[in-house]
């Protein structure tokens, strides 16, 4: 069921229960579910191809589209976040969805706000949840309501929102949902700017300037890059001090700043030179007009995203960046892996 026909719109939870049963006597179909909250864009396309690949001809690819008022805090974001039903239902039949599950408010929420809600615990306060008191419960409660509701075997979540995964993933094993959570990676446009639904709120100056989001984490990530590789070269006796002093008394300058940067390079690269690699851009960007004002750019750890401690030498982290270009708060990060010098 890949042809690039309109997924089927079902708007009620009986629909979805009713969807597609297995005919009596076979097993049932596989099911993948990507949740979103509609305006679909490639990223979100990118989640749907890799759940159909997944899944396979045989599966059921199912996405929700729904803008869960729970996760919002300002009521401005909620009432100003793009509602495209028709497009998304186009756009997810194109990228392989059978179906688009798109409840309304009270259908998913009947008895009112619930009062009974997930909680994040403190994985869900620090970074976005500091910013944005409340929202990972929010957004976890919905979560927990939608795979109830849609009761797939995998669920496809982006790296974008990688604190949003982090906390999924630590939901299902806490609380013994039966899904396998799967990461896809983020997609960019071709100059680095992350695909969200909020980017289609910058004009042609603040997108300018959003740019510096994706440019600080790729200068971090050189920069750890740069670093492990002297200190390659430093493991295979490329650069010592002695042969600094050695070449600067020959007055050869450069190739003595050379042997030194070697000799004195980390096996990690160092989190604080990461940390500043990404700042330095940042702190460019914080001049441009418009500017860019830096809510956090926090180097942490994947697992609980606590900051990690710079004499940290080994290991996953992500570098992750949030900031907002006028109105429009936008959020970045990228994956590194320290102490892995080849
Ligand atoms: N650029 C992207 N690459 C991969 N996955 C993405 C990307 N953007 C969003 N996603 C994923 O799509 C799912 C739905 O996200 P959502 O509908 O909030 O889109 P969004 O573009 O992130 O919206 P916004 O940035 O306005 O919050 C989430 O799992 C999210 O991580
Ligand atoms: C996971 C999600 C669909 C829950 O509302 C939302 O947070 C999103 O789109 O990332
Ligand atoms: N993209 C994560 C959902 C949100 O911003 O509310």
């Amino acid at each position: 069921m890949t042809d690039p026909v309109a997924a089927t719109l079902l708007r009620t939870a009986a629909e979805l229960e009713a969807y597609a049963p297995a005919a009596p006597g076979a097993p049932r179909p596989e099911r993948a579910v990507v949740m979103t909250m509609g305006a679909l864009h490639e990223g979100h396309a990118s989640l749907i191809r890799t759940a159909r690949a997944v899944v396979g001809r045989a599966g059921q690819v199912v996405v929700t589209v729904f803008v869960n008022p729970l996760q919002f805090g300002e009521a401005a974001d909620l009432d100003r976040y793009p509602r495209t039903l028709d497009a998304d239902l186009a756009l997810a039949g194109a990228a392989g969805a059978d179906a688009v599950f798109a409840p309304s408010v009270d259908e998913v929420y009947p008895g009112g706000e619930p009062q009974v809600r997930i909680s994040a615990g403190p994985m869900g306060e620090r970074l976005e949840g500091a910013a944005r008191p409340g929202h990972f419960d929010g957004m976890l409660t919905v979560v927990a309501k939608l795979l109830h509701l849609t009761g797939p075997d995998l669920a496809f979540f982006g790296q974008k929102d990688a604190q949003q995964l982090a906390l999924i993933r630590r939901m299902v094993r806490d609380l013994n949902f039966p899904v396998e959570i799967v990461g896809v990676e983020t997609a960019r446009e071709p100059d680095g700017l992350a695909l969200s639904s909020r980017n289609r709120f910058l004009d042609a100056h603040e997108r300018h300037t959003a740019l510096a989001l994706s440019r600080a984490l790729f200068a971090a990530r050189d920069r750890l890059a740069a670093q492990q590789a002297l200190h390659a070269r430093a493991l295979a006796g490329g650069g010592s001090e002695d042969r600094a002093a050695g070449l600067t008394r020959l007055g050869e300058a450069r190739l003595a700043a050379d042997a030194q940067a070697v000799a004195r390079a980390r096996p990690d690269g160092g989190p604080a030179a990461v940390r500043a690699a990404a700042r330095a851009v940042l702190d460019d960007a914080a001049a441009e007009q418009p500017p860019l004002a830096l809510d956090y750019v926090a180097l942490v750890d994947p697992a609980d995203f606590t900051e990690i401690p710079d004499d940290r030498t080994a290991g996953d982290a992500v570098l992750a960046v949030a900031a907002r270009v006028g109105a429009t708060r936008l959020i970045d990060n990228i994956p590194l892996t320290f102490g892995a010098t080849t």
